[in-house]
């Protein structure tokens, strides 16, 4: 195993998120779970932060947690089979996926895209990168969030509908997968808002854990 540390923030050049992974998350908004294809979005790599606090934007509400398992891409792929899929895994780190969740709604209902919801400043707070070679099954690791120490969401990677290399090989087919591009394979449910002055920590199984403070501008 490679010591090389990477820092995904540097390397990432693309993000692809899913969203209604987890039936249960899809139920408690009310959404429909996906059928035949994952639904997924984009968040912009200026989204991301290794350190600092989560910024709302002065005014918004319901800022919304979401806890997720992001799959780091280490070997570049268009048109991958699910066969091979995993070879493309570079490694792992622990995302937020932060959602603005009243504009969400708004977006939605006007038919346009979520991507101010999901992709302002700091909205995609990631950990530490973990190396694929450390992490035994992909498909049964445990993901936690506590906002000042409540838990707030308890789920596992095996309450995926789509698995990754159903993700990878259904995504390649209209991007091009690139060294350092970050998959974010959606959140289980739980989600909650939060406010100025909450303290967000998120754990993947016993491999990583992160802590973000949460601050609102203009505060
Ligand atoms: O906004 C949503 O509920 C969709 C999403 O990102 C997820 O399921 O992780
Ligand atoms: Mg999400």
């Amino acid at each position: 195993m490679s010591s090389k540390v990477i820092r995904v923030k540097e390397i990432c050049r693309n993000i692809i998120a899913v969203g209604r992974n987890y039936a249960e998350h899809a139920k408690e908004l009310g959404n429909p779970v996906p059928q035949g294809n994952p639904l997924i979005f984009g968040k912009p790599v200026s989204s991301i932060i290794t350190e600092g606090s989560i910024e709302i934007p002065q005014g918004w509400k319901e800022l919304h947690h979401e806890v997720e398992l992001g799959v780091v891409i280490g070997k570049s792929g268009k048109f991958i089979q699910e066969e091979q899929a995993m070879d493309h895994v570079l490694g792992y780190v622990l995302v937020l996926d932060m959602t603005a969740r009243n504009i969400q709604d708004q977006l939605k209902k006007q038919g346009h895209p979520w991507f101010l919801a999901k992709g302002f400043d700091t909205s995609c707070p990631i950990s530490n990168f973990i190396c694929k070679s450390a992490v035994k099954d992909v498909n049964n690791l445990n993901l936690q969030l506590t906002v000042n120490g409540v838990l707030k969401q308890n789920g596992n990677t095996q309450d995926m509908i789509f698995k990754i290399p159903n993700l990878l090989s259904y995504i390649s087919k209209y991007f091009k997968l690139e060294y350092g591009d970050l998959i974010l394979t959606g959140t289980p449910s739980g989600v909650s808002a939060v406010k100025h002055g909450d303290v967000i920590e998120a754990k993947l199984d016993d491999l990583v854990q992160m802590k973000y403070p949460v601050i609102e501008h203009g505060n």
